[in-house]
Parts: structure tokens; C-alpha cells; sequence
């Protein structure tokens, strides 16, 4: 017993929940709870207990043989009612009886029922069903269909190996061994056939509580659970049990006084039955109490049914009479239960029908599910063989290519054998027929040879005459230019010793020069010491006029006096202008004398100069050509300069480093500003003022830094025009007045172009332009003109911007030239780019020439003068070296190639002629024509001009070819000797 449950034999999990309001099997409540005919039942099975009395309904008293004594003995005793012999109790022991048998059964279901329990899960739907029930439970009268569900719940767990003892309805114990499928389902319509069946029993056995019953059992009814499992499945059998009339109470009908004897009285029955305490296993007395309302239902026991009216011993009738009642109500009791027992077999056979059909279904489905199984298990194997078929196939398949592979490896390598054998046999015979064909040609050759030989032999003999004849022209020719190169050698001798003599005269022209020049600094600084104390005489002359007129003033009252005094003052104050018009010729003269000077200066200096200037590296430069310049720190500039070549290897493999020597002007290192390099050339420019022709021309290769040096920030153009403004203020308290005028044009492809007026409208050259000119817009062409007798060049339909005077006197006059000089650079770049649409690199293919004509006067003297300044961006000097360039580049290189060259003959010409201008070409191209009158020559008129050559390089290694050939143009130009420049 004290195993636990779960380890007994017949214990299996159900699977079900545990119902709530069971108690735990382990739990010391759980065995308080159960009923005694529970105890019982394992009483019994503990110590089995004597079997009752065969051919005897259980429960009933003793036979009356062994109890009854005879009347007349029974009248004289008086019996204590205690010790009365009980009266008849056949429902009482019936019950007793029928209990213990249906306890023992039951008890055995309770057992398992709580094994059940154990191996269950509670759920929730239980607990409610429990709550229900116990409400029911407490409710005195249950009807039948709800004891029916609670017997219908309890049976759910009933097990079909378990034996259990029935009370039948006629009372007789019937041990049955049961095994009861536990396969067949549960349905809905099980239900609906117990409400069917419900519905056949009477209503007064319905009505019938077996609330006493479970009370009496010390069973609590088991929630019925909703599930409807098949091992749910109510036992018939069990059912007949539940519903024997053992447990059904019966309705007691009784006469009114009774019942109300019996509606105050509480019933207390001690059980005949000892209990063994689950704890420690002895017996102890239970007693049942109960409390009926007898008016409604009661259980007929032993003490239900004895009266309470007490007949006295001699009343033999009435006692009888008592009996004959009760057993007429026992009978008819018996009858109800017969006829329940009827309908519950009825019952029965529907559940067996029903249960032979769910076992028929299920064996259908187990049949099925066989069939399923073996289909599913079929379909396995044929999947496996399947797989393991394509795995063959795969294999298989691999092998073939592998095969097939290897066949084509095979065949791709004899084929290839087999082109190699015939390219091989192939270059043999390709090789024997070119050594066939070799040895034809040779032996044509030969023969041609021979031919020739035979020939030239033939035609010497026929014309050595004439050979003869022709060698002997050529020896004399020889002779004579033997005699004529030795004529020249000794006029070059001749000629150097010219020079020589030439140079040295020069030199000691110099030299007195500079002591003219010296002399005549010191007579300029008295002549300055002078006009200072000529103005310091002037202001006292003015203290001494406005003392006179004060004087004139006060004696005015004393005419005499007065007059007097007035002549004195007229006379100081004739004076005093006498002496200042003698300053100012002395001034004019000085003036006169400053300008010989400079222009004594400038001719010392030559009409003709080369600077040159060699820009800095840029960023992203690299590489610079190895320059050096030794006369770097001199007082007055540098002017020489080793350029060395890029390292070259000789024939021999040794390193030859070249380097050339150059002399200049002036030579500007890379760090050298702007503003530098025009102060270099402002004696230049400053004598436009005075009346000569200056040309200012930057020449070099493309990104040397022409541009940058001509009009960039402090360049020459800007800077130019400011020492201009300045020098005309300084001129104006001479009595100079001057008028500025400026123009910009460039020469492109031998055509000239106003930078001031429309691009569109630009003459590209004789074979361009039309095409690329907008319709409605004329050509525009600018022919230059060349006055021989006032030595001036006009070029026609220019526009020109005066930059001097000012047209509004009021404005302030320096702002409105420099705003008028950068609107004019403006419009020139903005008619450069219009242009550079049309063909690309515009600046760099082109010449521009700005323009400056200043023409001055002085009132006071009668003078006149009229400057012009030619500021000239040249274009890339590298083109002359570009071959192979098509079409439109082909005409712009030939141009700029043509215009260079002339210049450098222009140049040249000027040097070599001395100032003749007759065989000067300036026409062979429009720049030099263009520049005529400015670059170095003495004009028909005597005006002579003045020249500055701004040679730029590029500081790359790279470039060194085109600087090279820059500087050997600039050491051309610079060797060129231009007689004295000459003002008009
Ligand atoms: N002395 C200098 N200092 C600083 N930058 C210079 C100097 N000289 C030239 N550069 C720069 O070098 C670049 C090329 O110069 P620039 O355009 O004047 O050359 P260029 O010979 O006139 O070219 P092109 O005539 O082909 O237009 C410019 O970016 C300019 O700013």
C-alpha cells in the first residue's frame, strides 16, 4: 500500500488531467477522503472478508428462525429499547451489504481512478466543472442526468483489466472480471444517447439524489472532463452499478407526522463497517452523519425506517402491520430498480452497438493507416533507389566526360602536332624559295651590273671630252673663289681692325660722354641750387609787393609820396618779372639739355636692347634648367648668363656637359619682379614723352611669361602709363600739354585685327575668316600706312581710347585713365576669347601690339613733340620650329615663322646698313611693317627709333632647345648696332 501509485502494476498514464478537486494521491488528505468503501475494498483485499451468506439477500437480518421467539414469549419480555433487536432492516442491509460489494468495487475504481489522477494534468475546465458539481452536491436533490454525467466521468477511468464486484438490483453480488476495450471513442452522440436514455427512466427514479449516495461512498464526484477520449469511455457495467438500487435513494413516503418527525431529527447512522486507517492501519468506527430533509428524499435505512412509534410487545399486529408496510415499499422499490435495470440494459446494448462500431471504424483506419504506411514505406525505398540510380547516373556521366575530355585532349594535341609538322615543312620551303629567289635576284643584279658597267664604260669613252672640258671649267671656278675668299678674308680682316678701332673710339666717345655727362649733372644740380633761389627771390618779391601795395595804399593820402613810392614798386615788380622769365628759359634750357642728355644716354646705350628674363618654376614644375647668372650682385644689374645643356654621352660613352655663355642688356633671374624689369626699360619709355618712337617687344616660346610680363600686375603696359600720367604732370609746370591716345590690335595670320573693336567682324587672313565670319558682318581690313616724310605709321578703321586729357575736367583725372586703360585691356581679352571660339590658343598664335601715342606742346616755347609707344606680346617663338603641322596650324606657323624672321632680318638689316632704311624689309611681314617707324632705324625725317628685346625662358630642362634658340635670336639682336636714335 505504501508503494506509490505509480509504480503499481496496472498504474499506466492515462494521459489525462488530473481533475482539480481530487485529491493528491500522496497526500494525507487524499486517504482521509477516501471512502470507507474504499478502505474496504483494500480491506478486504488485505484480509478477505467471509464471503456473506449464500441464498441470502446481504443485508437482510438474521432468518427469523434464529431471531424469532414465539409471541407468548415475546409478550412477557420487556424489552429495553436499546437492547430491542434491531427491526428488520432490508434496505439498510441491503445496502450495507450491496454497499460493501459496490465499495469494494468502488473503492478498487477509486484506487484507480487516483493512479489515473496521479498520471493526469489538472486543467482549468476541471476545477469548473468541480465548482459546479459542488454545488450540486450541495444540493439535496440531484437529477438523474447529472448523476448520470458524474457516473459517466467516473467511468472514463475505468480500466478495463479491473475486476470489480457489482450489486446487482436484486441484490446478489456478482464478482466479474471485466476487461473493457479502452479503444473505442467517446462522440457527441454518446451523450445524446445517455440524454435519450436519460429520458426513458421515470422521472421519480430521475429524481432520485445521489448526492447521499456519493456522501455515503466518501466519494467526491469527479469533474466530468470534456474530452471525450476513448478510455473516457463510461462502463456499462459501471453505470449499472452506479445505478443500482443499492446507492439510488428511495422516495420515502411517509405519513405527514412522520415526516415531520423525521425533518427535525437528524439521522445518525453509525456504520456497521470498521474502517482501517490508511495511516496506521487499525480500525476505527466511522459514522456517517447525515442530514435529510425527509420530505423529500431519504435513504431507507435501518434507522429511517424504524418507527418511531414504538408498538408495544404485545401489539403483534401492529407489528406485523409496520413490516407489511415497509415491505411493500421495499417491494415496490424492487419493481422501480427492475425496470431502471431494463432500461439501463437497453442502454447497454446501444453503447455495445456502438462501441462495435467505433471498433469496426477503428479497425478500418488501423487498415488505412497499415495501408498508408506501407505505401509510405514503398515510396521510401523507391526514393532511396531513385537517388541512389542518379548518383550511378552522375557518376556515369562524369566517367563519359572524362573520357570524352581526355579523347579531345588527345585529338586537339595530334592535330596540333600535325600543324606543327606542316608550318615546319611550310618555313623550309618558304626559306628554300626565298634562297631560290635570292639567288635569282642576285645574279639579275650581276647582271644588271654588268650592263651598267658595260654602259657608264661606253658613254665615258664617248664623252671624256666633254669631262675633260667641264674639270677644267671647275678648277678655274675653284681658283676664283679661292681668290675671292681670300679678298674677304683680308677685307674681314680689315674690317675687324675697323672694328677694333670702331669699338675703341666708341669706348673714349664714352668716356668723354661720361665726363659731358658728369659736367653736365654738376650744371643741372647749380642750375636746381639756382631756380631754388630764383623761387626764394620770388616770395620775397611777393612779401616785397604786397608791402608795397600796403605802402601804395597808406600813401595814397600823400600823393606826392605816393606816386613816388608806386614807381620804386613798378620797377621792383619789373624786375621781379624779368628775373622770373630769365628763370624759366633757364629752365626750358635745362630741360632741352635733360632731354639731349638722355637721349645721349640712351643712344650710349644703345637703340637696340635684349633683356632677358627667365621666369620661376610654377607649381607642379619640375626639373629646371641649370642657369647661372655670375654678374648676379653687380651695382647696376646683370648681364651675363651660363646656360648649361642636359648631360649627353659622346660616341665614346663619356658625359659631355655643354654650357653657353650669353651677354645682355641685362639679364633678370627667376625671382625678379615686375616692377624690376620696368625700371630697367623706364628710361625708355620715358623718352615717348620727349618725342621718340619706343618698341617694347616680349618674345620667347609659349608660357614663358610674355603675357604675364607685359600686362600682368605691375607690368609693363600698366606701369608704363602711370610713369607717362607722371612725367606729362611734370612737364605741364614746363608749359607741355599733352594728349594721349591708345589702340590695341593683334596680328593674326598676316592680318590685323582692332583688339578695341568687333571680333566678329575680324579679317582672319587672305584664306580664312569667310567661313567662320557671321553673315551681315563685313570684313573688316586695316591697312597700314607709312608716311616716309613725317615718318609716321597709321594703320586705318581703328578705334582708339584717348587716355589724356580727361574729357570731364572735374574727374578726378588719374582714376579715370587707369579705369579707362583696364576697360580697354578688358575689351581686347573679351574680343581674344570671342576670337579664340573660332581657333583655339589665340593669345599664344597671335601678335599684340599696344599703342600709345602721346603728342605734346609747349605753348611757351613753340615746341612740339609726338611719341609713340609699342608694347608687343609676341607670339610662341617654338612655333618656327613645328613641322608636320596641316591646314589651318600650317598657315599660323608659317605666319608667325614669317613674321619673327623678318623681324630678326629687319633687325639685322638695321645694324648692317647703319641707318640706311632703303634696303630695310620691313614690308615682308605686317609686324615689322606695322613697326616701322619704332623699331631702332632713323626715319627719312631724322627721327630715329628705339628697341627693347624682352627675351622670356622657360626655366625647364625640358624647354631647353627653345631657349636656347631664344637666346641665340637675343644674342643676334643684341649684336645688332643701330646708329643714333634722332628726335624731329
Ligand atoms: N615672373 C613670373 N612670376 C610668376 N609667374 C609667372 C611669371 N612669368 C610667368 N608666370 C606665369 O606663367 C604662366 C605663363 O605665363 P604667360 O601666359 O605670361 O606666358 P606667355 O608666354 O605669355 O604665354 P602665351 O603667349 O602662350 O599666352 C602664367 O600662369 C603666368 O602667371
Amino acid at each position: 500500500m505504501d508503494r506509490p501509485l505509480s509504480q503499481l502494476e496496472n498504474v499506466r498514464p492515462s494521459g489525462l488531467k488530473q481533475p482539480s478537486r481530487l485529491p493528491h494521491i500522496n497526500g494525507r488528505a487524499h486517504l482521509l477522503e477516501t471512502s470507507q468503501s474504499d478502505l474496504n475494498a483494500r480491506y478486504g483485499s488485505a484480509m478477505p472478508m467471509p464471503p456473506p451468506p449464500k441464498h441470502k439477500i446481504p443485508g437482510l437480518p438474521e432468518s427469523a428462525s434464529k431471531q424469532r421467539k414465539t409471541l407468548a414469549e415475546r409478550a412477557g419480555e420487556t424489552l429495553p429499547r436499546s437492547n430491542m433487536p434491531p427491526p428488520p432492516r432490508m434496505n439498510g442491509s441491503l445496502r450495507s451489504n450491496g454497499h460493501t460489494r459496490s465499495a469494494s468495487a468502488i473503492s478498487t475504481f477509486s484506487q484507480r481512478q487516483q493512479q489515473q489522477r496521479v498520471a493526469s494534468a489538472a486543467s482549468e475546465e476541471d476545477s469548473e466543472e468541480a465548482g459546479v458539481m459542488g454545488k450540486r452536491k450541495g444540493t439535496p436533490v440531484l437529477s438523474f442526468n447529472s448523476s448520470l454525467q458524474l457516473r459517466k466521468t467516473r467511468s472514463t477511468h475505468y480500466d478495463s483489466t479491473y475486476n470489480t464486484s457489482r450489486v446487482r438490483s436484486d441484490g446478489t453480488d456478482s464478482s466479474t472480471s471485466e476487461r473493457s476495450s479502452a479503444s473505442s471513442s467517446r462522440h457527441a452522440s454518446e451523450d445524446s444517447t445517455s440524454s435519450e436514455q436519460d429520458r426513458k427512466i421515470p422521472k421519480t427514479q430521475r429524481n432520485i439524489s445521489l448526492a447521499n449516495a456519493f456522501a455515503d461512498l466518501s466519494l467526491t464526484p469527479a469533474p466530468a472532463p470534456r474530452s471525450q477520449h476513448p478510455r473516457h469511455t463510461p462502463s456499462l457495467d459501471r453505470i449499472r452499478e452506479e445505478i443500482s438500487p443499492s446507492k439510488i435513494p428511495v422516495k420515502y413516503s411517509c405519513t405527514p407526522s412522520l415526516r415531520h418527525a423525521h425533518s427535525t431529527q437528524s439521522l445518525q447512522t453509525p456504520s456497521p463497517l470498521k474502517h482501517k486507517s490508511s495511516v496506521n492501519g487499525m480500525y476505527t468506527p466511522r459514522t456517517t452523519t447525515q442530514h435529510k430533509d425527509v420530505s423529500q428524499s431519504v435513504f431507507l435505512t435501518k434507522d429511517s425506517l424504524t418507527p418511531h412509534r414504538v408498538p408495544a410487545a404485545w401489539d403483534t399486529k401492529g407489528r406485523l402491520e409496520d413490516m407489511e408496510m415497509f415491505y411493500g415499499q421495499l417491494r415496490a422499490q424492487f419493481a422501480e430498480a427492475g425496470d431502471s435495470k431494463r432500461i439501463l440494459e437497453e442502454s447497454l446494448s446501444v453503447y455495445k452497438t456502438r462501441v462495435q462500431e467505433l471498433s469496426q471504424l477503428e479497425r478500418e483506419l488501423s487498415t488505412a493507416n497499415r495501408k498508408l504506411t506501407a505505401d509510405v514505406e514503398r515510396a521510401r525505398s523507391d526514393l532511396h533507389t531513385t537517388t541512389t540510380d542518379l548518383r550511378q547516373a552522375r557518376r556515369d556521366h562524369e566517367r563519359d566526360m572524362q573520357d570524352v575530355e581526355r579523347k579531345y585532349e588527345r585529338e586537339i594535341s595530334d592535330v596540333t602536332q600535325k600543324l606543327e609538322k606542316e608550318v615546319d615543312q611550310l618555313t623550309q620551303d618558304r626559306e628554300r624559295d626565298a634562297e631560290k629567289w635570292r639567288k635569282e635576284m642576285e645574279e639579275a643584279r650581276q647582271k644588271w651590273q654588268r650592263q651598267k658597267d658595260d654602259e657608264a664604260f661606253d658613254m665615258g669613252m664617248a664623252h671624256a671630252e666633254e669631262v675633260d672640258e667641264v674639270k677644267k671649267k671647275f678648277e678655274e671656278e675653284k681658283v676664283e673663289l679661292r681668290r675671292q675668299l681670300d679678298e674677304l678674308r683680308n677685307q674681314g680682316e680689315s674690317r675687324a681692325t675697323e672694328s677694333v678701332e670702331e669699338v675703341q673710339e666708341l669706348r673714349n666717345a664714352i668716356a668723354s660722354l661720361r665726363n659731358q655727362l658728369e659736367a653736365t649733372g654738376a650744371t643741372v644740380t647749380s642750375l636746381r641750387a639756382r631756380i631754388a633761389a630764383e623761387d626764394s627771390r620770388n616770395a620775397a618779391l611777393e612779401q616785397e609787393k604786397s608791402a608795397l601795395v600796403g605802402k601804395m595804399h597808406f600813401l595814397e593820402g600823400n600823393q606826392e609820396a605816393q606816386s613816388q613810392e608806386f614807381t620804386t614798386m613798378r620797377e621792383q615788380l619789373q624786375d621781379a618779372i624779368t628775373s622770373k622769365e630769365g628763370t624759366l628759359v633757364t629752365l626750358r634750357k635745362e630741360e632741352m639739355l635733360r632731354r639731349k642728355l638722355n637721349a645721349t644716354i640712351l643712344e650710349l646705350r644703345g637703340n637696340i636692347r635684349v633683356f632677358v628674363r627667365i621666369r620661376p618654376l610654377l607649381a607642379g614644375e619640375e626639373e629646371p634648367a641649370r642657369v647661372e647668372f655670375p654678374d648676379e650682385s653687380s651695382l647696376d644689374g646683370g648681364k651675363e648668363m651660363v646656360m648649361h645643356a642636359p648631360t649627353t654621352l659622346s660616341a665614346t660613352g663619356k658625359e659631355r656637359n655643354e654650357k653657353h655663355n650669353y651677354g645682355f642688356d641685362r639679364v633678370f633671374g627667376p625671382a625678379t619682379a615686375n616692377k624690376e624689369v620696368f625700371q630697367g626699360c623706364q628710361d625708355l619709355i620715358q623718352s615717348v614723352v620727349d618725342g621718340y618712337n619706343v618698341s617694347i617687344l616680349s618674345y620667347g616660346q609659349t608660357g614663358s611669361g610674355k603675357t604675364f610680363g607685359m600686362s600682368g600686375p605691375d607690368g609693363i603696359i600698366p606701369s608704363a602709363i602711370a610713369l607717362l600720367l607722371s612725367e606729362m604732370a611734370r612737364l605741364k609746370e614746363k608749359g607741355w600739354e599733352y594728349v594721349v591716345e591708345a589702340s590695341f590690335v593683334e596680328v593674326y595670320n598676316e592680318a590685323i585685327n582692332d583688339l578695341l573693336g568687333d571680333a566678329k567682324t575680324w579679317d582672319e587672313g587672305d584664306d580664312l575668316g569667310a567661313s567662320v565670319r557671321p553673315a551681315g558682318k563685313r570684313r573688316e581690313r586695316h591697312e597700314i600706312h607709312h608716311d616716309a616724310l613725317t615718318g609716321k605709321t597709321t594703320v586705318n578703321n581703328l578705334a582708339s581710347v584717348t587716355l589724356w586729357p580727361p574729357p570731364d575736367s572735374s574727374s578726378v583725372q588719374t582714376d579715370y585713365t587707369s579705369r579707362a586703360v583696364t576697360q580697354l585691356l578688358d575689351t581686347a581679352a573679351k574680343n581674344r576669347r570671342v576670337a579664340a571660339t573660332k581657333s583655339n590658343e589665340r593669345s599664344s598664335r597671335s601678335h599684340s601690339i599696344f599703342m600709345l601715342t602721346l603728342r605734346g606742346r609747349c605753348e611757351a616755347t613753340d615746341e612740339s613733340s609726338e611719341g609713340v609707344l609699342n608694347l608687343v606680346d609676341l607670339a610662341g617663338s617654338e612655333r618656327l620650329k613645328q613641322s608636320g603641322a596641316a591646314g589651318e596650324r600650317a598657315k599660323e606657323t608659317a605666319a608667325i615663322n614669317k613674321s619673327l624672321a623678318s623681324l630678326g632680318d629687319v633687325i639685322a638689316s638695321l645694324g648692317s646698313k647703319k641707318g640706311d632704311e632703303s634696303h630695310v624689309p620691313y614690308r615682308n611681314s605686317k609686324l615689322t611693317y606695322l613697326l616701322q617707324s619704332s623699331l631702332g632705324g632713323t626715319a627719312a625725317n631724322g627721327k630715329s627709333s628705339r628697341t627693347l628685346m624682352l627675351l622670356h625662358l622657360s626655366p625647364l630642362q625640358a624647354h631647353w632647345q627653345e631657349s636656347r634658340s631664344s637666346l641665340l635670336f637675343g644674342s643676334k639682336v643684341h649684336g645688332t648696332h643701330i646708329g643714333a636714335a634722332k628726335k624731329r
